[in-house]
């Protein structure tokens, strides 16, 4: 008999519910614990897209962090058993009737379905169900904790609507939250939300998942698999590593200390994370945070003993952003509970409310939006950053997303596809939810931007654009956010002769729902 700890998007060592519910369970009935993890063949497929479902940058991240973590187990005497397969092939033949499978519970329906399917396979070899167990670890807020034990049903429809459900944590004046409630403003009271939010559980010691050396020395138990053993459907070109973003607990570890105490990152945080469609404008937690090399309670509780260091003083623009990363994590746990909610509806045309509209499906848009040649400067930035790096800002996600779903009325699932193929921090509920919200498939305000706008406010000076466009180097900053306006001569001496003509007509930007003040309201009546 074992324990199985089937690890997934929680590939790390500290505070893994999973595993130290394995060290638990193992010491009670003194039986070994097999950790694993399994490269399944359908995360790796092309879409009905044709983009490959886990681009090749973030398939190296998930490469790095899983050797890495077989890394961290040896160093605690135990190992990481490494499967490529589908895991209802794969998992049952390592179980007996009395073993125990372990994995942290996720949300989603792709997810959910591939458990079912595990499932059957144990009910197959006579494993009962009792055997299968979930553990709750990704979210910074226990669901348990905050009145969803029983499911999701009662969560908000909207993110400040959350905040009021929590208001024993987010003590403001919340009657006035309605989705009307600029959301970025609102910033949590540390003092009182430590309260609800579990402290990382305690370090797993040498021989808490004791191995048998049976186990050890085991079939497959050696495998540490490369690139080649990754299973695409065909052969994809491994990207050079880049030593600035590796995959693993200790990378994200020592990220997130850095980015706390080594830089002053924390000090331009909130500000610069709008203003600045640069390089530093946030913490850049995201691939670590996704793929579970870093615990949400891990950064919070960083977050809390840098406010500490700093005098919990809330005039310091360090706790205030130290705070404000904070309430980021918190969207990141309502989009996962606000999934949880809405099931398989997060990937249908008319989202999670069922809104009916007929979205563009002109092929030519989708494909300038996706290579970055729509011929609006901010827009194909953010795609070339996007598609060079594997990341880009969250306002230019939001821009990007906007240009597509609300500017040319595109189907929002192809962008939502392309992200996932592309972002190294991809989640899914993240993704798919921020998706359906800049689309306005949601009870939310729609934020339709004005591209030109937004780009002359947030990037004056053109920096970030000319460091994505090389075609628009040496335009002034004047001109740069609408290049269309050169005169030929212009094009001529400032080498902008190649980035291409406006997509749509610019005079779109100046109708009633793309006014110059960078983001309108767009009457839900219209979606509906
Ligand atoms: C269209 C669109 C798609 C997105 N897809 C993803 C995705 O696949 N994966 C993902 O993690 N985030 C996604 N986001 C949210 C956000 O853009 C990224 O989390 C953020 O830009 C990552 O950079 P950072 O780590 O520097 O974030 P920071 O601003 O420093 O925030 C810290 C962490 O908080 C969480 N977070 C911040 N903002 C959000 C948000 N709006 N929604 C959910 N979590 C948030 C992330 O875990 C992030 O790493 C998406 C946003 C949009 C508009």
């Amino acid at each position: 008999m074992v324990i199985c700890a089937w690890l997934r998007n929680d590939l790390r060592v500290h505070d893994n519910v999973v595993l130290h519910e394995a060290a638990r369970l193992a010491a009670q009935r003194k039986v070994p614990v097999v950790p694993v993890y399994v490269f399944d063949p359908r995360y790796f497929q092309r879409t009905r897209y044709k983009t490959l479902r886990t681009g090749s940058l973030r398939a190296l991240f998930l490469l790095q962090s899983v050797l890495a973590l077989k890394r961290r187990l040896r160093r605690r005497g135990s190992d990481l058993l490494i499967k490529v397969g589908k895991p209802e092939k794969v998992l049952p033949p390592l179980l007996s009737s009395n073993s125990v499978l372990l994995t942290q519970q996720e949300v989603t329906s792709p997810e959910l379905t591939i458990d079912s399917w595990v499932r059957l396979a144990m009910e197959e070899r006579r494993i009962p169900q009792s055997q299968w167990r979930y553990c709750w670890g990704s979210t910074l807020f226990h669901k348990d904790d905050i009145g969803l034990q029983q499911g999701f049903d009662d969560v908000p429809e909207f993110f400040s609507k959350f905040l009021h459900g929590l208001q024993k944590v987010w003590p403001r004046n919340s009657e006035d939250w309605d989705e009307t409630t600029r959301d970025g403003n609102v910033c949590p009271e540390l003092s009182t939300i430590s309260s609800l939010v579990r402290p990382p559980l305690p370090k797993l010691e040498t021989g808490d998942l004791r191995m048998t050396l049976t186990l050890l020395s085991s079939e497959g138990m050696d495998f540490e698999p490369s690139w080649k053993d990754l299973p695409f459907p065909e052969k994809v070109v491994e990207p050079v590593v880049d030593d600035a973003l590796m995959g693993g607990e200790e990378e994200g570890l020592k990220r997130l200390s850095d980015y706390l105490w080594k830089t002053d990152f924390a000090s331009t945080y909130y500000p610069e994370r709008q203003l600045i469609f640069g390089d530093y404008q946030a913490s850049r937690l995201g691939p670590w945070l996704s793929l579970g090399n870093l615990s949400p309670r891990k950064v919070f509780q960083e977050c809390l003993r840098f406010c500490e260091h700093h005098g919990n003083d809330d005039a310091d623009p360090r706790t205030k952003h130290a705070r404000r990363l904070i309430t980021e994590l918190t969207w990141r746990d309502f989009f996962r509970f606000y999934a949880g909610k809405h099931g398989s509806s997060i990937f249908e045309p008319g989202g999670p409310k069922s809104y009916r509209k007929d979205w563009m499906q002109d092929e030519r848009i989708f494909q300038l939006w996706s290579n970055g040649r729509t011929g609006y400067p901010l827009v194909d930035a953010c795609m070339r950053e996007l598609s060079i790096t594997g990341y880009t800002s969250n306002h230019a996600r939001m821009n990007a997303a906007s240009f597509l779903a609300c500017s040319m009325s595109f189907d929002w699932r192809r962008g939502a596809n392309w992200f996932e193929s592309h972002l190294i921090d991809y989640d899914v509920t993240s993704n798919w939810c921020n998706w359906v919200r800049c689309a306005g498939l949601t009870e939310s305000r729609l934020s339709s931007f004005n591209v030109v706008r937004q780009s002359q406010k947030f990037d004056p000076m053109g920096l970030y654009l000319r460091r994505w466009l090389p075609e628009l180097q040496e335009v002034p900053p004047e001109l740069i956010h609408e290049p269309w306006l050169m005169t030929s001569e212009e094009l001529v001496r400032y080498g902008a002769s190649a980035y291409p003509q406006p997509c749509v007509d610019p005079s779109f930007f100046e109708g009633p729902y793309g006014p110059r003040t960078g983001w309108a309201m767009v009457p839900q009546s219209l979606y509906k």
